[in-house]
């Protein structure tokens, strides 16, 4: 028994011999070069997938960063706007509630100005973090600009959307955000609305300042 190596070899160029003995030398060149042109569109095929794979990736890569804020990963405010335009949407349609919350770290320029920009940065990070903890899947959070963040809570009346701001208000207050240089509380204001008949997100937003 030879090795099944050589048996294929062997058995290859006999099909090989037997294409030129058969149909001639010019259908050999035409078997050859077809087989030729096989190699190079697996080739290519297998290039347009890579191609494709890295495409979808950086798609995946821009959207998120079209809707996400580089800092802390929240949604952005482009984002937010979007998805209180679609709230604003199924309540009228709908009739379907919607609150929300706006937060604002209060006096954050002092943190800025006596632990430092990185400090600031910081604060900003792990409050995203601590109030990201305290809401379900459906909501969603975000920041809307510097130290201003927006909850959006589909389906929730006002006294369920109060109840939460005080719940998050309560445990951003309990524990020191920051412990170095020394630990640091960090309180925040929050303003609720529920979205009312006949108005426009502007003054959806202006009721929760
Ligand atoms: N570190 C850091 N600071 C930011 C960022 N965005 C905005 N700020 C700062 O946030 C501060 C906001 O200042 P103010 O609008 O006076 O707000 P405040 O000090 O919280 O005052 P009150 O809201 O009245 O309590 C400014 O100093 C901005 O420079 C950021 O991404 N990182």
């Amino acid at each position: 028994m030879g090795d099944p190596i050589y048996i294929k070899l062997a058995t290859g160029s006999t099909i090989l011999l037997l294409v030129i003995l058969q149909f001639g030398w010019d259908a050999y060149q035409q078997f050859v070069d077809g087989a030729k042109q096989l190699v190079l569109n697996r080739r290519i095929s297998l290039q347009l997938e890579m191609r494709n794979n890295e495409l979808d990736e950086l798609n995946r890569q821009l959207s998120v960063t079209a809707t996400h804020d580089s800092l802390t990963d929240l949604y952005n405010r482009h984002f937010i706007v979007a998805q209180l335009k679609q709230q604003l949407d199924l309540f009228r349609r709908h009739g379907n509630p919607c609150s929300i919350v706006l937060m604002d770290i209060d006096r954050f320029k002092q943190v800025n100005d006596q632990f430092g920009h990185a400090s600031g940065d910081e604060v900003l990070v792990v409050f995203s973090k601590r109030t990201e903890s305290q809401i379900r899947l459906g909501d969603t959070f975000g920041r809307y600009g510097g130290e201003e963040f927006l909850l959006i809570l589909p389906m929730t009346e006002l006294p369920s959307a109060l109840s939460l701001a005080e719940r998050i208000r309560g445990y951003l207050a309990s524990t020191p955000l920051l412990e170095h240089p020394r630990p640091l509380t960090i309180t925040a204001s929050f303003g609720v609305a529920q979205i009312k008949a006949n108005e426009s997100i502007d003054s959806w937003l202006i009721r929760s300042r």
